[in-house]
């Protein structure tokens, strides 16, 4: 645990997730401190994913709680998380491929009253005032993620890379106060990994805190100064990149499996 004396933005405690029988995340508990990059490690099928659909919502906790700035968010419905800060990306994502980027980003924006009709009606000039603000809210984060130049493809158009820096400006259209990473360099290329390193980074020195899934090592090794090693559901040993990696308890984790 690193020293701080903020209280954790995020904390979560006890969490714990069955599947028919089999305990996928069992009594993890996690204090995300404020505009910390924590790294998560582990080998597949750890738990690591399971554990960020416990702490968005989208799978219901068996047991344990989760705070997001000291509120109680353990029952809260996804959306309610989002509203309350809890941004995520997904492994493998998924943008609306007929519409365009832009369009993409503008659709994380979370105050849409244009999408309630009796709002058109009734304020159709606030509805337009608020579609130009998110337009050039979103604009300006597709140039943070240097996607400018594609902002009226489709996004089918875009790269696995592209892909990636598309999430990562979705998700700050809803003003996270934390973001859930889940492995943002799995199916990059080389020459857009640095790129996305740099925008993490940058995402942090914004004072936004960050829970980062992921087996690039060379990824977590610049952007991490602790990583929890999940195996099997647990906690398995928790410090800095360099240090855990020569653990021989995490290496075995690491090689189980792995043909001889
Ligand atoms: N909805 C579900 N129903 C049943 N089993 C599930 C479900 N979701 C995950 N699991 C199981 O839980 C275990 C952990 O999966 P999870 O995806 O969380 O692991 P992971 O650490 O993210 O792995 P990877 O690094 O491969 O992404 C796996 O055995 C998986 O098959």
């Amino acid at each position: 645990m690193i020293e701080t004396d903020q209280a954790p933005i995020l904390s979560a405690c006890g969490v714990t997730k069955s599947f028919g029988g089999l305990r996928v995340v069992d009594d993890m508990s996690i204090d995300l401190a404020a505009a910390e990059i924590l790294g998560i490690i582990g080998p597949n099928g750890a738990g690591k994913s399971t554990l960020f659909n416990l702490l968005a919502g989208a799978v219901p906790l068996d047991q344990g709680t989760i705070f997001l700035a000291g509120r109680d968010l353990s029952r809260a419905r996804p959306e309610a998380r989002i509203k309350a800060g809890l941004g995520r990306t997904f492994q493998i994502p998924r943008p609306f491929p007929r519409m365009t980027v832009l369009e993409n980003v503008m659709t994380a924006a979370q105050n849409q009253h244009g999408e309630s009709l009796v709002s058109a009606l009734i304020a159709p000039r606030r509805v337009m005032r608020e579609e130009q603000a998110n337009a050039s809210r979103a604009r300006d984060l597709l140039d943070f993620v240097s996607l400018s130049h594609l902002e009226d493809q489709p996004a089918s158009v875009l790269s696995g890379g592209q892909r990636k820096l598309l999430e990562l400006a979705r998700v700050l259209m809803a003003e996270p106060r934390v973001i859930l990473l889940d492995e943002p360099a799995a199916g990059v290329n080389p020459a857009l990994l640095d790129l996305i390193i740099d925008r993490i980074a940058a995402i942090n020195g914004l004072g936004i805190a960050v829970l980062l899934i992921e087996h690039n090592m060379e990824m977590i090794a610049r952007l991490c100064p602790r990583v929890i090693v999940m195996a099997a559901g647990k906690s398995l040993a928790e410090g800095a990149p360099a240090d855990i990696t020569r653990r021989a308890d995490v290496i075995d984790v690491y090689l189980e499996g792995m043909p001889a």
